[in-house]
């Protein structure tokens, strides 16, 4: 598990680490502009030639010691500056550079090295040192022309630290069609280096994975320079996690585990519109472990001949009475119910509502896993979002599994309720009605800025559950601070239809299996079961990859995550 710093606390580390610890900023910045040109001779091995674009702050520095070391080595450097005037490490190291002989360029006579570039063909290597983590708002003047010009003509780009123009984005989600299906990711206006590799200085920033800073990095790197680790373990309030930490946060099986414990599963998913949901949540599960899997539900998928053989129909119909609702979880001793992939949000007449079943497991202790439908029914409705989260006594974890586009919602729907009129909590004058924590979280996402991590943390924590927010970079933000996840292994290919029913089967399988004590290492197995099975397709050359393929490949990877009792 690799830590995550924001950019105000790799300030606060960068703070620390030189007044606590006495290491200095000079030394720190020698060590890194060593580590970089290692790390850059042996990624490419035949290049000898840099042309380093320097701003004028700390990342510039970093810039100009890389360029003395590879000056040292041997190598054609080229130093483009925006400014002569900077910090005083910047100011330092252009004065060696200076001395050393390196030649040094004004960013005007840019065209003349880019002709120097074009020259060179793929022979030289472009370092992107503009700005780093130090760069306020949108890019304006030298550093904005830096930037463009950098990106316009240098093909292999290599950014220090993070690619110039990355900053504390503002976060809107995906954008929606008509149909409510998400789209893709609001695009930043300002402009960015997009960088064919990033050599992370220190330790990962949390906002290189915001969804829509991720694809500027590249290939990501990262260099230790020599921060205290317990600094750095202090201040990450999360953590990226890759398959390698899935046997550290997974109950494998015992030797005598058989199907009544190795996780009972209900399901309530499908509808007559999106039948397959049902099949491929239930499927899920099954591949991702679970010993028993209940089909909860009336719909026509409950009887679908692919789930016949393994999965157990127990019809619940929409005229079912919440008493009976109750009597049926009790007695079918459940470890886990999946609600909502496929499922329409309010009740119908099909099947029994989410809500009833939502309240029922809640009160039983059944740990839930909310996803689509279900999603929708609690963003629709808040006051039943409170009442699960909140005023059930000794509830069982809840873990909901929002796509980009519904955790936008639900952000919404938490910052605008007290709008609503309609909503009304009994008892109490109008400023009463406000039950206490969901108020405090009310205010709270108000005053927070519309970032990611930031928004995910406070429902997490202000409602005592799991989020995992779903796109090619996964959040998994709990109640506890200092234990959030991140997951950047989801290629494009496991982006089909389907593929979150199968998510939510699967994190219902880990839910089941005794991770009770960490719903968060569930979640977070799931998403790399999930995760690593599309990956390994891929690298398979399976082109294409399909629901099929999918749970084939998942049973490997999920059984692979856990450590099994010989
Ligand atoms: N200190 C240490 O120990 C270590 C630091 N390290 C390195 O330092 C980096 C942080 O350095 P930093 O804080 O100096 O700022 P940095 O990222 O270079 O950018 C600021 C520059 O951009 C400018 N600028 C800002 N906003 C702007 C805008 N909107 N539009 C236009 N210009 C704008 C601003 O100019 P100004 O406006 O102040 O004239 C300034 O020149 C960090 O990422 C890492 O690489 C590592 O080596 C580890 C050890
Ligand atoms: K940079």
């Amino acid at each position: 598990m690799e830590p995550l710093l924001t950019f105000s606390e790799i300030t606060k580390l960068e703070r620390r680490t030189q007044e606590d610890w006495g290491i200095t900023g000079d030394a720190l910045m020698e060590s890194a502009g060593q580590a970089l040109f290692h790390a850059i001779a042996n990624d490419y091995p035949t290049m000898r030639s840099l042309v380093i674009f320097s701003g004028s702050g700390n990342n510039g520095a970093d810039g100009l010691v890389l360029g003395r070391y590879a000056h040292n080595a041997g190598w054609a450097v080229r130093v483009v500056l925006l400014k002569e005037k900077g910090t005083e490490l910047f100011q330092r190291n252009l004065t060696i550079c200076k001395r050393m002989g390196i030649t040094l360029e004004p960013l005007q006579s840019a065209s003349a090295i880019l002709e120097y570039c074009k020259a060179q063909g793929a022979g030289v290597l472009a370092i992107d040192a503009l700005a780093g983590i130090g760069l306020k708002g949108e890019p304006r003047g030298v550093l904005r022309d830096g930037i463009q010009t950098l990106q316009r003509y240098c093909s292999i780009i290599l950014s220090l630290d993070i690619p110039s123009g990355v900053g504390s984005p503002t976060w809107s989600g995906e954008t929606e069609t008509p149909s409510g299906t998400a789209t893709g990711e609001e695009q930043d206006s300002w402009p960015t280096i997009r960088a064919t590799r990033t050599y992370v200085l220190g330790c990962l920033k949390e906002e290189t994975f915001h969804p829509q800073n991720r694809s500027a990095h590249g290939r990501i790197t990262v260099l230790p320079i020599g921060f205290p680790r317990q600094e750095i373990q202090n201040l990450a309030q999360a953590h990226q996690i890759s398959r390698d930490d899935g046997p550290a946060m997974t109950t494998g099986l015992r030797r005598d585990d058989f199907k009544n414990r190795r996780g009972r599963v209900g399901v309530a998913a499908g509808s007559v519109r999106y039948p397959g949901a049902g099949v491929l949540a239930c499927r899920g599960s099954l591949a991702g472990g679970a010993g028993l899997v209940y089909s909860l539900t009336s719909s026509p998928h409950g009887r679908d001949p692919r789930l016949s053989e393994q999965i157990i129909p127990v019809p619940l119909d929409a005229h079912v009475s919440e008493a009976a609702i109750r009597t049926v979880l009790g007695e079918l001793g459940l470890d886990a119910l999946v609600i909502g992939p496929g499922r329409p949000p309010n009740t119908n007449l099909q099947a029994v509502g989410n809500q009833e079943l939502m309240v029922a497991a809640c009160e039983l202790g059944i740990p839930l896993v909310i996803d689509a439908g279900g999603i929708q029914s609690l963003i629709e409705d808040i006051p039943l979002l409170d009442e699960i989260c909140c005023r059930i006594p000794r509830r069982a974890p809840i873990i909901l599994t929002p796509h980009l586009g519904e955790f936008r919602r639900l952000v919404q729907a938490l910052e605008t309720w007290t709008l609503r009129e309609d909503i009304h909590f009994p008892g109490g004058s109008d400023s009463q009605k406000t039950p206490e924590n969901l108020g405090q979280l009310h205010r709270q996402l108000l005053g927070t800025p519309r970032l990611l991590p930031d928004k995910a943390r406070l429902i997490a924590q202000g409602l005592n559950l799991h989020l995992v927010v779903k796109s090619h970079i996964t959040w998994i933000c709990g109640p506890q601070p200092g234990k959030d996840f991140v997951f950047d292994g989801v290629t494009p290919e496991l982006g089909f239809g389907g593929s979150g029913d199968i998510l939510a089967g699967i994190i219902g399988a880990f839910l089941s299996r005794g991770a009770l004590r960490e719903p968060g290492h569930a979640a977070a197995s799931g998403v790399i079961a999930h995760g690593t099975a599309g990956r390994w397709l891929v690298d398979q050359g399976r082109g294409y990859i399909d629901a099929e393929d999918l749970l084939e490949a998942v049973k490997i990877t999920a059984h692979g995550l856990s450590a099994h009792e010989g």
